[in-house]
């Protein structure tokens, strides 16, 4: 009798049994026949079912990946999670022959689900290859390509100085006035909006945006994005914490898209992206022609100059900032630079950077030292390919870990050490060591904004440096000096947590030495 009771849910297991072996059958046969024999690259041993999903690390797993890589001694690892294929790609070699010589293959992004739930669609990081895909990558490209972000230094020199300017009046709103300036940079080029005051509500929606997009959960790599069904149940049915989060925080996405783009409409004088592309629609639609963008479009070329240049210049920023904490004898040295060059009264200009080598060199470490965006947006894999005797499954999705790039020992002698110096040319008696790849991305999907990225971290490192000391916290009761732990942010952009510093004005230092040099209590400069 007991058992009669139990047959029902006998039988529902056993289907669930006949159909996971069936399942699992299928999938080795056709494995089999696709690999022709060839194994997957390296990887740890998977669970059955879940396969890596609980083995990745959810918090930065760029640090993972780079120790299996050198423990399994394979750049290229690879993992299943619930079915899906994951690459990994650790060496700057493996990236440029998949991503750069096989960029067709490689040119597409996996559908960021939970990203379309927070209102994401429309922006080029995360659109799907396609033509929608080129068209934006077109006008971005254009936009921001070397030779066209020379007109963008006037706006570059003139917020470094407010920003210097704002550090002398408030230097313990250092972090929010970095904020500012690199909402500033992509305002203005974006929507031709000016960033007038510390105040400026656009700032708070940045921080918003930002903050949303670095909390969701890992891109491509939450349940939604696995299980897009998910995406249509209510949040008392799934529970599940991603989910609930991309829908609260879609007014964050929404208002990005919405208000600067409101903003930039109304100044019609004023150049920008959203400007030109308006009155390119206009005259396609004057002349009768379809037009190419709509205006969910435009919004969305627009706001993707925001989502993904603001977030990303800041954190370099803040990893500057850092590092002058933690080694005052690069800041001396740069200071020291920048005097020969730049003479007093003056901030430095992009007109002085081939004067400046040294400032591209601390530039260069600082991206190097911490790629803000550590494992890069997963590619994904067109179809079946093969590389060194390794199987990749069409499908793939495919990480740049520009964390191991940067830090690849076979490049770069202690690479976690901060040291500019790493890059005086052997003709000048240095080691020679190159500049990064890794931390822009690679192939058909490189970041556009890189050269103004640069741009913009130059003019702001040499400009603070040229009249602003960064210090190490005095703790006013053991008058010992704090130096900072260095802990980093999990998420799409990776950044040091908030850590204390001073800022003070480089005139101040020197009078403060120059007092205590006559009292005797220093020697040298
Ligand atoms: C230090 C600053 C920056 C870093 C570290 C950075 C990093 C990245 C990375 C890693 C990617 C993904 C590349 C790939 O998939 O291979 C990317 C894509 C992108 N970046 Fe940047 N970025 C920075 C600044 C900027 C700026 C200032 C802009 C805007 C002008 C920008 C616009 C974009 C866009 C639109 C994409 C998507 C490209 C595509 O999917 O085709 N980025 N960036």
């Amino acid at each position: 009798m007991a058992l009669l009771m139990l047959y029902p849910r006998l039988s529902t297991i056993s289907l669930l049994i006949v159909a996971y072996i069936s399942w699992r059958v299928a999938s080795y046969f056709s494995f089999k026949y696709k690999s022709k024999g060839l194994p997957l690259p390296p990887g740890p041993k998977g669970e059955p079912v879940l396969g890596h999903l609980r083995i990745i690390p959810v918090d930065n797993p760029e640090y993972y990946y780079q120790n299996l890589s050198k423990e399994l001694q394979s750049d290229v690892l690879s993992f299943n999670v619930l079915g899906q294929p994951v690459v990994v790609l650790n060496s700057v070699q493996a990236a440029i022959d998949l991503f750069d010589k096989r960029g067709a293959n490689y040119c597409d992004r996996p559908r960021f689900v939970l990203f379309e739930v927070m209102g994401w669609s429309m922006t080029l990081t995360f659109l799907r290859w396609g033509p929608q895909f080129r068209m934006h990558r077109k006008v971005l490209q254009k936009t921001f390509q070397k030779s066209s972000i020379a007109q963008y230094r006037p706006l570059q020199e003139k917020e470094s100085k407010v920003l210097v300017e704002g550090l002398l009046k408030n230097p313990g709103d250092w972090e929010r006035l970095l904020r500012r300036f690199a909402t500033a940079i992509v305002m203005g080029i974006g929507f031709g909006v000016q960033i007038d005051d510390d105040k400026d509500p656009h700032i708070q929606m940045a921080i918003d945006a930002s903050y949303a997009l670095g909390h969701g959960g890992a891109p491509a790599g939450t349940l939604v994005d696995f299980f897009p069904i998910v995406k249509s149940l209510p949040n008392w049915l799934v529970r599940d914490r991603s989910l609930k989060f991309a829908r609260d925080w879609r007014w964050a996405i929404r208002q990005i898209h919405e208000a600067p783009y409101a903003a930039g409409e109304k100044r019609s004088i004023e150049a920008s992206l959203v400007r030109t592309l308006l009155s390119e629609r206009q005259k396609r639609l004057d002349k009768g022609e379809p037009e190419e963008m709509t205006i969910e479009d435009i919004k969305g070329a627009a706001g993707a100059v925001y989502a993904a240049g603001q977030d990303t210049t800041w954190s370099t920023l803040v990893v500057f900032v850092l590092n002058m904490v933690l080694h005052p004898e690069v800041q001396d040295k740069a200071q020291k630079i920048i005097d020969t060059v730049v003479e007093p009264g003056r901030l430095p200009a992009f007109a002085d950077r081939p004067y400046l080598p040294y400032i591209d060199y601390i530039v260069q470490e600082t991206l190097r030292w911490c790629p803000v965006s550590p494992v890069g947006v997963p590619h994904r894999s067109i179809e079946d390919d093969v590389y060194n005797g390794f199987f990749i499954p069409a499908g793939s999705f495919v990480y740049a870990n520009a964390r191991a790039m940067t830090h690849d020992e076979r490049t770069y002698s202690n690479p976690d050490e901060f040291d500019p110096d790493r890059y005086i040319p052997q003709s000048e008696g240095g080691r020679g060591e190159p500049f990064p790849k890794g931390q822009f991305g690679f192939g058909r999907r490189v970041c556009v904004g890189q050269h103004l990225a640069e741009a913009s971290i130059w003019i702001v490192v040499a400009s603070l440096l040229s009249v602003i000391q960064v210090e190490r916290w005095r703790n006013l009761e053991t008058g010992l000096e704090e130096i900072p732990k260095v802990k980093l942010t999990n998420g799409l952009t990776s950044h040091p947590q908030s850590f204390k510093c001073s800022i003070v004005p480089r005139q101040h230092r020197l009078v403060r030495q120059r007092l205590l040099r006559a009292r005797g209590l220093v020697f040298g400069d």
